[in-house]
């Protein structure tokens, strides 16, 4: 990038520390790229010509995402079934019993839940509890139809927020935290895909003990999320009586499902927005259905704007390109980084698994319709993620 300089990514393009949330990394991640876009924003974009300006738009500045700052820990009073269904899980799966218990519990409607953080936590409990009990068995056994009284009331809750009947991102990570204390920085509750970093800390202790913690190491045993879709355990999807006559197919929880790499990829164009006619980014689009609807908007709204990359292209201005060139590199950076860590924890404990001859097919190692994971030879998830990172790549402007 001939005459590019000033604020470049660090020389290792290493992110120091990694967490599932919105923890160290993840603002790391927004002062290190975020710096470069709000960079960019402020000395080049408004100030060219061609450029309709922000307050051109009538949807910008876009309707920011609600972060659901759940500090909420307790359902109403009716929902306590759900509740101590929910404190009890990890004893519940590892003594096999929570389909027993479920079978008990009573059918609860979702009126009395009121106001977006009663939901979230519910979709949040309810989900937990839902793939408990699909899983309790593992990859050997998961259940085919989820009971009535569970996937009702599940249902009921997902359609007033939005969002799919799964476990998502969204409660995971978004609505799976709290802060300790008002002096400390946030706390995770739990990682994922096996990385606790800060289990054990704030909202788990206090609300649901080991849910989040205990119930990944059972649900990510296989390194992968939960999810009826693509998933050869389960083929014909999820029943959920009572609510649909068939079995539904939805992905898991997913950092693809975040709206943040969504985001800067609209913002900064190129392949991987829904135009880009990849299987990868099809897959990524597929994943803005697993987003809260705001989030959703937020990054359509971006999507909406002016090509960016057009705007930089045409306007003839090298340290314009040179910003740009920055944001696409740095984000790049973070997906190289990012292709190291899934290496570790997915790709090899995968291959540890298979060497130990472990029975049952992890989903990571065949799904033939996921974009992701289709191929032979290698790793189909690493092809997926490189193709991602390769697609970011080619936005890069000849300086
Ligand atoms: C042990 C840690 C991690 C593992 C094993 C892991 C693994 C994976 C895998 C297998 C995928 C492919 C999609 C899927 O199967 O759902 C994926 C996608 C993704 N992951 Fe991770 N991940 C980890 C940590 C993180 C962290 C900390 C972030 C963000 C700070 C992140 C951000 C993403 C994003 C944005 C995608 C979508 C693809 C893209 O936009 O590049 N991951 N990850």
């Amino acid at each position: 990038m001939h005459g590019c300089f000033g604020h470049g990514p660090p020389a290792s393009g290493r992110l120091q520390g990694a967490c599932w949330g919105p923890g160290p990394a993840t603002t790391q991640l927004r002062w290190g790229l975020g710096h470069r876009l709000g960079l960019l924003l402020s000395t080049g974009w408004p100030s060219h010509p061609a450029a309709p300006l922000r307050s051109a738009s009538s949807s910008w500045p876009p309707p920011l995402p609600c972060c659901c700052f759940s500090l909420q820990t307790e359902l109403p009073a009716p929902y306590r079934p759900w509740m101590d269904l929910a404190r009890s899980l990890p004893d519940l799966i590892a003594t096999r019993q929570l389909r027993a218990h479920v079978h008990q519990a009573p059918q609860l409607s979702a009126a009395q839940l009121h106001g977006h953080r009663d939901l979230r936590l519910a979709h949040l409990v309810l989900g937990f509890i839902t793939a408990g009990y699909v899983w309790q068995d593992g990859e050997e056994g998961p259940a085919k139809v989820l009971p009535q009284n569970l996937a009702v009331p599940f249902w009921e809750v997902s359609r007033r927020l939005g969002l799919p009947p799964i476990l998502l991102h969204a409660d995971l990570v978004l609505a799976n935290w709290r802060q300790r204390d008002r002096l400390t920085p946030w706390a995770c509750i739990s990682g994922s895909r096996g990385t606790n970093r800060s289990a054990g800390s704030g909202w788990a202790h206090e609300t649901l003990p080991r849910p989040p913690h205990l119930l990944l190491q059972h649900l990510t045993a296989s390194s992968a999320p939960p999810r009826w879709r693509d998933n050869p355990a389960m083929p014909a999807g999820l029943l959920y009586e009572g609510v649909w006559e068939l079995p539904q197919a939805y992905s898991g929880g997913s950092a693809a499902q975040s709206t943040v790499l969504h985001a800067f990829d609209a913002f900064l164009g190129g392949n991987l927005t829904p135009l880009g006619l990849s299987l990868a980014a099809a897959f990524l689009h597929r994943m803005r259905d697993y987003m809260p609807p705001r989030h959703r908007a937020f990054v359509e709204a971006i999507q909406a704007l002016p090509p960016l990359r057009e705007l930089v292209l045409s306007s003839g201005n090298e340290a314009l390109h040179c910003a740009y060139n920055r944001c696409v590199t740095a984000l790049a950076a973070f997906r190289t980084r990012h292709i190291a860590v899934a290496t570790k924890y997915v790709v090899t404990a995968t291959a540890a698994k298979r060497s130990r001859g472990s029975p049952g097919t992890s989903p990571l190692q065949a799904a033939p319709s996921r974009p992701e994971q289709r191929g032979t030879g290698g790793s189909p998830v690493l092809r997926f993620l490189k193709s991602v990172r390769d697609a970011t790549r080619e936005a890069l402007l000849n300086v």
